[in-house]
């Protein structure tokens, strides 16, 4: 379980990224964080492994507040998938996902030989083990991101606009792999995208933030959509792809349109 509690972040020069934020994001779930540009999703999710120190209230994972960690450990124990895949460009793919277990101990060989399944359980050849990030496309080398952050086999996944930087079918589809992935391995994810209908994909709590991360509304993507807070979220909902038409349910009273997998894509216009 995370915990933000009364969070607030000033950056030095006045920049107030989060004015006053609380949330409870429950083991095994995942939570999307979704907002334009310069909301403060960044800054949330990088409170959590203390990439940023907040200016007021406090952060904890399961009870224990995050300041009182071993801030190098901490990192560590916490898979972190940036939007850029953050791999090391000078070593090799198997090296990138194996390079946080070494440090924490685990000899070369067995690293490696983890390193594999992974690459395997992200649905990549392990062919492609000894080549370089930029011998790799965008959507391999976000998947190599995935399995570095789950080489420790952390507990909390933090995921920053991963998929950001791929072409739409290919976002399909490593959006649809997360999913099965997460149905297997129950890990605590906070997901930051700017994109509506990654967040109704991927949620199964989403907040829609605006400025200084206030939250506009949480709730399932299905809630969010038959019933949008105001019109601030009624725009964001309606700023989604036009990708969204199977299936009609009734939720609420209210006609849900879902996708293949069942996840809500749209409210149904009377
Ligand atoms: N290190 C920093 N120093 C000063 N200001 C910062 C710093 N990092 C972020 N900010 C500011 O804080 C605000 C929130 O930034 P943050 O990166 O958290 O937003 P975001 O919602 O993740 O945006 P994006 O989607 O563009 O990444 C912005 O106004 C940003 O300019």
């Amino acid at each position: 379980m995370i915990e933000f509690a009364s969070v607030r972040k000033e950056y030095p020069g006045g920049t107030v990224a989060v004015e006053d934020f609380s949330l409870t994001i429950p083991s095994h779930a995942v939570a999307v964080l979704v907002g334009s540009s310069g909301c403060g999703k960044t800054t949330l999710l990088r409170m959590i492994n203390r990439m940023v120190e907040p200016s007021g209230g406090t952060v904890s994972i399961d009870g224990v507040d995050v300041r009182s960690m071993d801030a190098v450990k901490l990192r560590r124990s916490i898979g972190y998938v940036l939007q850029a895949g953050g791999l090391l460009p000078h070593r090799t793919i198997a090296d990138n996902v194996a390079t946080v277990p070494v440090l924490e101990g685990r000899s070369r060989r067995q690293a490696r030989q983890d390193a594999l399944g992974l690459l395997e359980r992200v649905g990549l050849d392990t062919a492609l083990a000894d080549r370089y990030p930029g011998q790799l496309s965008g959507g391999q080398q976000q998947r190599v991101g995935v399995a570095r952050a789950l080489a420790a086999d952390p507990n909390i996944l933090l995921m920053d606009e991963p998929f950001g930087a791929v072409d739409p079918i290919v976002r399909d589809q490593l959006q649809a792999e997360m999913r099965s992935l997460q149905a297997e391995l129950g890990k605590t994810i906070v997901f930051v995208t700017h994109d509506i209908d990654e967040a109704f994909a991927l949620g199964d709590e989403v907040l829609v933030l605006r400025k200084g991360a206030e939250i506009a509304q949480r709730g399932t993507p299905a809630e969010i959509l038959a019933n949008p807070a105001d019109e601030f979220v009624a725009s964001f909902v309606g700023a989604g792809s036009a990708r969204r038409t199977l299936r009609i349910r009734e939720i609420d009273g209210r006609s849900i349109v879902v996708d293949g997998d069942d996840r809500p894509t749209g409210v149904l216009a009377r």
